[in-house]
């Protein structure tokens, strides 16, 4: 394919920003943006002379390299292991439509048409290159055919389109069930999707595997399309976070003993880390070819610290013998080597590359540099002490040192986009074998641990810092609340997006804080809510001074900042004061949920009005009075009318559904098992008694939001939906509640009513009618708002109608019967044991110690894991329907029912085919 010509479902957005990952669409921008953004010569000459310098490239392959560069980039998409029909997908692709390709003998306009290619190295064969231009595509029907199957796939959420050596890293990482996995910088969220399947592979319908994925990212907006995107693995262990990644919540403080002693820190430590960092992504260049007009060295030097910042403190949340990827997408040495190798420098042996040569020896890659140069605007440097008196941009950790030279860097991993026809990246594989250094967030040494801990001046900054945590949180949770209340939205009141960048830890932490907020404070006079907000800010960033201060045993600057905290949050909190005194009279009962340190636990139960949820849960009620429930905990969820609730007030709040009237009525009409763990991992992101959605958590990360009393993660979003109210007017059904499709693999196996086996070929029917008319339901009537109904087909097969009867109005699970399961390949009706349940209720921390105490104990496989998994994977086919007076209708959005009918339409042929030839 030439210069210029555009390959079919173009577009993407650059790293780091930009527009979603799992896109399939045309680029809808105007016309004139395109092709103002289209061109390009191509050319630049910093970057040729930057990387030529470099030798990132072997000799004689630099002409491939760039011309690489300036071809389109070919798409690729991976068919998603966690979706119900992947293995289906596949075969579909490969013997209906590749297969026609031939030998690659198709052409159009006498230019060949690439045959699409299986990308070797990924897994089960699940991921796929195809490379035609719009003009072949325009032309030749076989690949119109390619585009439509592949974008209703897309649509389905069945395949992602993801750049191919962007499916790198979370391989390497071979997650298993039991690990703890965070995502450091996880937006869009294509990876963590990666991540969530390798945690659930192997899952059955009714089990979660016992460990989870933490995704965070620094933007709040992205963490929401994260949510988004992932959605389709309809996973209860993922936790969304919006954190600075280079400062998230290292240890948490668990709520007081029942006995009132006080609990000791729970450090957050991980199994599995992904630090996919923000990079200036010029291995991008193929995907957003205006790089190459905007590119210059500024991005790469200038993102250098806060990757290598990204990174220690990965380094330090990992679990010893736990693994962690660095990634970027870019070839410069100083965002890939560099930040290595001053990392396992400054880890002092505590952390080691990972030789992976053996690991998808498919894969083409280059091994890393063991030196490189650092170029400013005017000349390149081999050594720090060249650059250190002359340019004060560079920094020394950028260098390549002999130490560094040592370091067996070649394991690292560079790809180039001439070699597998991608764009470029790097990869480096790490493993932490014992404790980190003190200097870089390691445990204090224990001489240290033990005179500080001894010490009663110690003691006192201990308690001072803690206390002003307390009241910083509280107050910039009283001046978010306010900033909320007063429209200015969810980010608005972003405390922690707004702390200063404290640096280092220590002495010059604390010394850093107290000029910082001081400067902060002197701009907070404009109005009192600006004076609340950036005094709570101030109190925020000095009470975490003062606790790295006296954890790294400075109990003067510890002191210091601690008193400074206090004086800030109190100015806060008087300046947030008439704010609640003005919300106060219109909640009745008039008390404060929480209250300002009593922890946010302990609702009051008295009736609050109602405000907008970001997931839409409170629009129904949008401007009446909704009745807020009674629950043991709550995060977040203070803003937009509702009492203030800690830190993070302005988010939607989780809490659990702890109101035993819905859970009786749950359980009844479902009739799930009492130990089915409903009770405990059932939770809600609104604070009304009649939410409109309800999640189920996995245990272990229902422990892990319990264990962080003082609500120090910023969680955006948690929980699988499994139960979403409906209410039909002019019907009346007993539970306010249907399921949803997305957690029915889930919930399914615990089933016991309200369950309708279909034939294989009436569930056909249904799916493709979406309705079917019950007897005397009035086929070829009107809807309600007078419309003809059109022509749906009578249910009339006297055995489902029999199985149907008795069943009550409302939510019913259609599934497609036993016999017909078995015979055509599916998984038959699941059904789940005492033993299920109890796993699933126990799968929790404790379970994943065990199950990774297990692991350690098994011989260790450092391959790539398998990516199979999720829940829907081996579920049975199944879908949630509703069933009224007059007929039978499911609800199950257009794209997974299209899929549905595919693979059982096909499987039905299959069966005809082989009965007609015996
Ligand atoms: C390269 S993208 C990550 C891509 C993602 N891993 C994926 O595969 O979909 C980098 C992300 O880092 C986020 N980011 C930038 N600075 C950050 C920081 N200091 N902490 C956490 N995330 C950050 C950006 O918002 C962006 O979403």
């Amino acid at each position: 394919m030439g210069r210029g010509q555009k390959r079919s479902w173009g577009g993407g957005g650059g790293r780091g920003g930009g527009r979603g990952a799992n896109e399939w669409k045309q680029d809808k921008r105007p016309k004139a943006q395109q092709e103002y953004l289209g061109r390009n010569d191509m050319s630049n000459a910093a970057f040729e002379e930057y990387y030529l310098a470099q030798n990132i490239v072997p000799e004689g392959e630099w002409g491939a390299f760039l011309a690489a560069l300036k071809r389109p980039l070919p798409v690729t998409f991976r068919i998603n292991g966690s979706g119900r029909f992947a293995d289906h997908l596949r075969d579909r692709l490969t013997s209906d439509f590749f297969a026609q390709f031939g030998d690659g003998n198709l052409r159009v306009d006498d230019e060949p048409v690439v045959p699409p290619r299986s990308l070797p190295w990924y897994p089960n064969g699940y991921a796929w290159q195809l490379e035609f231009s719009r003009n072949q595509l325009r032309k030749l029907p076989l690949l119109e055919d390619i585009h439509k199957f592949v974008v209703a796939a897309n649509d389905a959420g069945s395949i992602s389109r993801q750049e191919a050596v962007s499916m790198v890293p979370p391989l390497f990482l071979d997650v298993q069930p039991h690990h703890r996995v965070l995502d450091m910088c996880a937006a869009p969220g294509s990876k963590t999707f990666q991540l969530l399947e390798a945690l659930h592979a192997g899952s059955r319908p009714g089990q979660t595997p016992p460990g989870f994925v933490m995704a965070n990212d620094a933007d709040f907006m992205r963490c929401n399309l994260l949510t988004h995107q992932t959605k389709r693995v309809c996973s209860p262990c993922l936790l969304v976070v919006n954190h600075d990644a280079s400062r998230l919540p290292a240890s948490l403080l668990p709520p007081p003993l029942p006995e009132g002693g006080k609990p000791p820190r729970l450090e957050v430590r991980f199994d599995r880390i992904l630090a996919d960092v923000p990079c200036s992504g010029d291995g991008t260049m193929r995907k957003s070819p205006d790089i190459w007009r905007r590119w210059n060295l500024s991005g790469g030097n200038s993102l250098h610290p806060i990757q290598l910042r990204i990174a220690l403190h990965g380094a330090k949340m990992l679990e010893v013998g736990g693994r962690m990827v660095y990634s970027t997408c870019t070839f410069n040495p100083v965002e890939d080597e560099a930040v290595v190798a001053e990392l396992l420098v400054r880890c002092k042996g505590a952390v080691e590359l990972v030789d992976v040569a053996d690991c998808l020896p498919d894969l083409r890659r280059m091994p890393g540099k063991h030196a490189w140069k650092v170029k400013d605007r005017y000349r390149f440097y081999d050594t720090w002490d060249e650059a250190k008196d002359i340019c004060y941009k560079l920094e020394e950790s950028m260098f390549s040192t002999p130490e560094k030279a040592q370091l067996p860097l070649e394991r690292c991993m560079r790809f180039l986009p001439h070699h597998g026809d991608t764009g470029g990246f790097f990869v480096a594989v790490l493993r932490k074998v014992a404790e980190l250094p003190h200097e870089v967030g390691g445990p204090k040494p224990a001489a240290a641990a033990a005179a500080a801990a001894n010490g009663a001046e110690a003691e006192a900054a201990d308690e001072a810092a803690e206390e002003a945590v307390d009241e910083a949180a509280a107050a910039a949770g009283d001046a978010a609340a306010a900033g909320a209340e007063d429209g200015e939205g969810a980010e608005g009141g972003d405390a922690d997006a707004a702390q200063p960048d404290a640096e280092g830890e220590g002495a010059e932490a604390a010394g850093s804080a107290v000029p910082a907020a001081t400067a902060q404070e002197q701009e907070a006079e404009a109005t009192p809510l600006d004076a609340a907000r950036s005094a709570a800010e101030a109190a925020l960033a000095a009470a975490e001074a003062a606790v790295a201060a006296y954890e790294a045993g400075n109990c003067d600057g510890a002191s210091r900042a601690a008193a400074h905290a206090d004086a800030c949050a109190r100015r806060a909190a008087t300046a947030a004061a008439p704010k609640r005194q003005q919300r106060e009279p219109r909640q009745q009962g008039g008390q404060q949920q929480g209250g300002r340190k009593g922890g946010k636990g302990g609702a009051d139960g008295a009736a609050r009005p109602e405000g907008g949820e970001a997931e839409g849960e409170g629009d129904e009620e949008a401007g009446t009075t909704a009745q807020l429930v009674n629950v043991s905990w709550v995060r977040g969820g203070g803003g937009r009318g509702r009492p203030a609730g800690g830190k993070f007030a302005y988010l939607d709040p989780v809490a659990p559904l702890e109101d035993e009237e819905t859970l009786s009525t749950l359980f009844e009409y479902y009739g799930m098992p009492q130990d089915f763990p409903l009770r405990s991992q059932l939770i809600m992101r609104s604070l009304d008694k009649t939410p409109k959605r309800l999640y189920f958590v996995a245990r272990s990360v229902r422990e892990l939001l319990l264990a962080d009393s003082k609500e120090v993660l910023k969680v955006t979003s948690t929980g699988l939906k499994v139960f979403e109210r409906q209410v039909i007017r002019e019907q009346v059904n007993e539970c306010a509640y249907r399921l949803a499709q997305e957690g029915l693999p889930l919930v399914l196996p615990y089933i016991t009513k309200q369950r309708l086996e279909l034939p294989a070929p009436l569930l056909l029917e249904l799916l493709n009618h979406r309705n079917l008319i019950l007897p005397g339901g009035g086929e070829g009537d009107t809807t309600e708002k007078g419309a003809p109904k059109g022509v749906k087909p009578v249910l009339s097969d006297p055995a489902v109608l029999a199985a149907l009867e008795p069943l009550k109005l409302g939510c019913v699970v259609c599934e497609l019967a036993a016999a017909d399961a078995r015979a055509l390949g599916f998984a038959a009706p699941a059904h789940a044991t005492a033993s299920d349940a109890r796993a699933l209720a126990e799968s929790g921390a404790a379970a994943a110690a065990a199950a990774a105490a297990a692991a350690a104990a098994a011989p260790s496989g450092d391959g790539a894991a398998e990516v199979t998994g999720g829940l829907a994977a081996n579920a049975p086919l199944a879908v949630v329907a509703w069933k009224g007076k007059a007929s039978l209708a499911i609800m199950v959005e257009k794209a997974e029912c299209l899929q549905m009918i595919d693979k059982l339409s096909s499987e039905l042929q299959k069966q005809k085919e082989i009965m007609a030839s015996s």
